[in-house]
């Protein structure tokens, strides 16, 4: 990547390669916002067969149309055995948090068949960069149909996306990706632990270990039937004051993490079917809320299997241990992971993460995912631990 050309990211205020080490440049963003009146008002060109359309995820066929563009043409595992398959349900809940903007639910289809090839989505998030708080647009479901690929379509999209996040007065983003693109603010690992190692061994996701039978293998991944700490329970309507506490004094730690407000919390932390499980752990005797664990349902397709077409994967979301051991905790996470028929629970190696992994029998994925921020420069590349941010 230092040595490769990149056209169109040399033209954005993201960090740049060439300005790596440069300890002059100050934190912060890298160019001021332009006067409302300044930004462009009309949609950019785009190629002559496409025009851009607003999807609405409430209207069930909208939602179907992304829906099967991402589960046909989203991102694919390095060895393209795996696709994501994000579900509608899914894509609702990604997609509609507090304060949303239909707006930034970006697609292009083609004018004749009206067929959508391309999306690119924009949500508002409070993170927080060290002492600041700022209002940005996490951004996520890039997505070009395969058969419409190098053709620079993603820049356009890219930069209209820019455009109407600026419409209302927005002048930074998050995301992240497994490629590398000017420049990381972070680059973590990806971890996996075995769930159903039988199946995950059938389709290719692991591979039986040296000097292990399946028996073997299966023994080890092994889990108890029930959770072992006391007070472990669902979290529950009632619990998002309480939680909103604990998570914001837990993220206070990192360098860059979400400002949760208890509406946030209420929407991205309370359980939802198939979409996001949040446990905690009340104290039997004192009923304070001592813990908290989640994670989120992200199923990838498989692809090109006889027995299988979907691997149900469990992603570790956001974790706070402040008196249940973190072994204990996120062991109860595996064990109820395990009891919703889940094949494998997945964890970056940001916040604490790293204080389970190795025990818990998670192995290292063959991969990176990187972290960026648009128009804001971070002083130095963050370790995974300094981070406090989940993107989906
Ligand atoms: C103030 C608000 C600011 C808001 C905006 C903030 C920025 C948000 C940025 C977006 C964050 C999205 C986060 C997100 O969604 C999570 S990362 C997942 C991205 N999606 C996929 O990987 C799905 C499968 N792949 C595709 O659909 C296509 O390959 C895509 C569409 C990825 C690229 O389509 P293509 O047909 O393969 O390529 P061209 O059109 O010919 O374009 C090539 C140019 O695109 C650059 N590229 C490639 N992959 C990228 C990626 N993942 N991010 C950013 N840039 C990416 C590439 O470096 C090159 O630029 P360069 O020449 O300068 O190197
Ligand atoms: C985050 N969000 C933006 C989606 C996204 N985009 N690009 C990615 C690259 C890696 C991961 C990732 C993150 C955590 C994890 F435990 C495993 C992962 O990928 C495994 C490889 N893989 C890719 C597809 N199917 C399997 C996510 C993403």
């Amino acid at each position: 990547s230092l040595s490769k050309r990149h056209k169109f990211w040399e033209t954005q205020p993201v960090g740049q390669f060439k300005d790596l080490g440069n300890a002059s440049l100050p934190e912060g963003p890298i160019e001021p916002p332009t006067p409302l009146t300044e930004v462009k008002q009309e949609p950019y060109n785009l190629p002559s067969p496409y025009e851009w359309t607003t999807c609405d995820l409430d209207s069930e066929d909208m939602c179907s149309e992304v829906y099967l563009l991402l589960t046909n043409n989203y991102v694919e595992d390095d060895e393209n055995m795996f696709r994501f398959n994000y579900s509608k349900e899914f894509l609702r809940w990604a997609l509609h948090p507090p304060g949303y903007y239909k707006s930034w639910h970006i697609g292009v289809r083609v004018k004749t068949s009206k067929k959508l090839v391309a999306f690119i989505t924009g949500v508002p998030a409070k993170i927080r960069a060290r002492d600041t708080i700022v209002v940005m647009a996490e951004i996520n479901f890039l997505c070009v149909h395969k058969k419409l690929r190098s053709k620079r379509l993603a820049p356009v999209m890219i930069k209209e996306v820019t455009r109407r996040v600026h419409l209302e007065n927005i002048w930074q983003a998050a995301y992240t990706a497994g490629v590398v693109l000017p420049t990381p603010v972070s680059t973590c690992q990806y971890w996996h632990r075995s769930l159903n190692p039988k199946k995950l061994i059938d389709v290719g996701f692991s591979r039986l270990g040296a000097r292990m039978t399946m028996s073997r293998t299966i023994k080890l991944y092994k889990l108890p039937d029930q959770t072992v700490t006391p007070g472990f329970r669902k979290m529950e309507p009632h619990d998002v004051p309480a939680v909103t506490r604990l998570l914001r004094d837990y993220l206070k730690q990192f360098v860059v993490a979400p400002d949760f407000d208890e509406n946030d919390v209420e929407h991205w932390l309370l359980s939802k079917e198939g979409v996001v499980d949040s446990y905690l752990v009340e104290s039997p005797e004192s009923h304070e809320i001592t813990d908290f664990c989640s994670f989120y349902t992200l199923p990838s397709s498989i692809l090109g299997n006889q027995n299988y077409s979907t691997l149900k994967a469990a992603y570790s979301y956001y974790n706070v241990s402040t008196k249940t051991p973190w072994i204990q905790l996120m062991n109860d996470a595996l064990i109820v992971a395990k009891k919703k028929d889940f094949d494998v629970f997945n964890a970056l190696d940001v916040m604490h993460n790293d204080t389970f992994l190795k025990e818990l029998k998670f192995g290292p994925g063959d991969g990176q995912l990187h972290y960026y921020l648009y128009n804001y420069r971070i002083k130095h590349v963050l370790r995974p631990s300094e981070l406090g941010l989940v993107l989906l």
